[in-house]
């Protein structure tokens, strides 16, 4: 389980996170979701134990994320970040290999073990023939997906996902999403799509401004006044098999 007590975190100017406080539930996916500059990507850093809370604390299980060694938490913390590049001259395998990384005493001592994991992660990604395919020669979504099997090659206990769905088509949207609820890894995903946050998420904690404004099953928290209020858009929202199908309007 992840609990997220009190967080706050500012820069000079400003308060970007404002009092923070949700818990993630063991094998549950919780999508964190609030409008563009609202605070999830902080958060998602602040969690990683990439930034430092300026209150408040962060425990993964029974350990505060802040106290945990770098190493210790790159084992049981994948973070797929938004924008994932590199400039290296690196295969597909190599990327999802870098999962591996936390969990070997020395670097490059890749074992069949670590090989056949990943192999398997890209499978699972739908890129099988793809493991000798030079990174800078991938699509967009090609890149996300390799970015996805490298975290689940690091068999973390955590997954933090930043726009996981950014350059996916719809059916690859779809299948990332029901690939990380079905690996039953505790998962925190930031997603701006609200009807595919819905579909997938078990909660979703809404952001704005850096503050928690509501907090629920997909059903309770995504209302036409929440959408208007946070968001600014004017929506219908109808039942599917217990879940909100938000269709939007046009601004007037
Ligand atoms: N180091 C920093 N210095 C100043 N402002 C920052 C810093 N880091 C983040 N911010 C500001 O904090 C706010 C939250 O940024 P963040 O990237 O967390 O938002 P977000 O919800 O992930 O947005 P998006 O949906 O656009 O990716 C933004 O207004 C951003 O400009």
């Amino acid at each position: 389980m992840l609990e997220i007590t009190d967080v706050s975190w500012t820069v000079p100017a400003a308060r970007i996170l404002d009092n923070i406080t949700f818990t993630v539930p063991a094998n549950s996916l919780v999508g964190l979701l609030g409008p563009n500059g609202s605070g999830k990507t902080t958060l998602l850093r602040v969690v990683a134990g990439l930034l430092r809370p300026r209150t408040g604390q962060v425990a993964l299980g029974d350990a505060t994320v802040a106290d945990l060694p770098r190493r210790v938490a790159a084992r049981r913390m994948a973070l797929l970040a938004q924008y994932a590049e590199t400039d290296l001259d690196l295969t597909a395998l190599d990327v999802v290999l870098l999962g591996r990384t936390p969990h070997q005493r020395s670097r490059w001592s890749d074992t069949d073990t670590d090989h056949a994991l990943a192999l398997a992660a890209l499978d699972r990604v739908d890129l099988g023939g793809f493991a000798h395919r030079k990174w800078q020669t991938l699509s967009g979504g090609e890149r996300q997906r390799v970015q996805l099997a490298r975290a689940f090659t690091q068999e973390p206990e955590l997954l933090l996902l930043d726009e996981p769905t950014n350059h996916l088509d719809i059916g690859h949207q779809l299948q990332l999403l029901h690939l990380v609820r079905r690996s039953q890894v505790t998962t925190l995903a930031a997603l701006h799509d609200l009807n595919l946050a819905a579909m997938f998420c078990d909660t979703v904690v809404v952001l704005h401004h850096g503050q928690v404004v509501a907090a629920g099953p997909p059903f309770t928290v995504l209302t036409t006044d929440l959408l208007e209020d946070v968001y600014g858009v004017d929506a219908d929202i109808t039942n599917h098999d217990g879940r909100p199908v938000i269709t939007y309007r046009p601004p007037s």
